[in-house]
């Protein structure tokens, strides 16, 4: 296991854990991403992959196949469902809201097409001109004002399907975390023989490892990103981070109390 960070604390006690799922379709043979365009709620106006809370009594890969199915249409088997790693989000706002423990899957088959539903509106980008946090936005087929109206507008043209036709993932409309561990994620798939390669604000050290934990204590701000005006976020201002890659994620124990508890060696990157 290695680590690449910029300097983090030891969370000064044990936090509850929310735990979500995320799941990224990646449509392999015509190099694309699938995202989902956050039409209401948490992360309006947001580009993400599909996913939410993992209800009571339920496993973690249920809930990923029943989110992905709910947001955008596409069914997967159990079996489909690729495991990347887990996203730990803390607030330092104050010492009670909960780590947001978010479960990463990618999914490269799957049954149906992808639809619009009332909460997510799914959209392709290119894979291989994603596989840098700085890839330009696109300009063509998204409209910046689309936030609040994107239900009913043409805001997201959904027809670009072909080979070349989709811009690059627009990691400036996403949550800040994204732009770290996505571009990385899909490098690995995209060249699955290479290391995950570094960014430049990234230092990898073992790139190899299989999967990823993505720790970030966000101290708040005014997020500008998605709306004009801008309105304030615990969730965020990425402050200290800590990336790192292992060939085993740590049981469910460990996940919750002891990785946060008690972190592995710093290194600056
Ligand atoms: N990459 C990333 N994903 C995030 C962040 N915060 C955050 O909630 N997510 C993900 C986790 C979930 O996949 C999704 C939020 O799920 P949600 O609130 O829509 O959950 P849900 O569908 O169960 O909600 P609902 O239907 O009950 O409203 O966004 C973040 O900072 N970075």
């Amino acid at each position: 296991m290695a680590t690449t960070t910029d300097a983090i604390s030891p969370s000064p006690r044990i936090k509850q854990h929310k735990q979500y799922t995320l799941v990224i379709p990646l449509d392999l043979h015509h190099d694309r991403v699938l995202l989902g365009y956050k039409l209401r709620g948490f992360g309006q106006g947001k580009f993400n992959g599909f996913g939410g809370k993992i209800e009571p009594n339920e496993t973690v890969i249920a809930a990923a196949i029943r989110e992905l199915h709910e947001e955008s249409g596409l069914l997967c088997k159990e079996s489909d469902m690729i495991r990347r790693g887990v996203l730990l989000l803390e607030t330092v706002a104050d010492e009670v809201s909960p780590i947001l423990e978010i479960h990463v899957f990618t999914v490269d088959r799957w049954d149906g097409t992808e639809i619009v539903t009332d909460e997510m509106k799914p959209a392709w980008f290119s894979l291989s001109k994603s596989l840098t946090p700085t890839a330009e936005p696109p300009t063509s087929n998204v409209d910046s004002s689309s936030s609040t109206t994107a239900t009913t507008s043409t805001a997201l043209d959904l027809t670009a399907d072909t080979d070349t036709g989709h811009p690059a993932i627009p990691y400036h409309r996403m949550w800040e975390e994204s732009r770290i561990w996505l571009p990385l994620l899909l490098r690995s798939v995209s060249n699955p023989d290479a290391s995950a390669l570094p960014t430049p604000s990234v230092t990898v050290e073992n790139a190899g490892g299989k999967y990823f934990i993505h720790h970030v204590q966000f101290v708040g701000g005014t997020d500008s990103d998605v709306t004009a005006d801008g309105e304030y976020s615990v969730w965020h201002g990425m402050g200290n981070r800590r990336l790192d890659f292992m060939d085993e994620l740590p049981g469910d124990w460990e996940l919750r109390h002891s990785y946060v508890r008690n972190p592995m060696p710093l290194q600056k990157s």
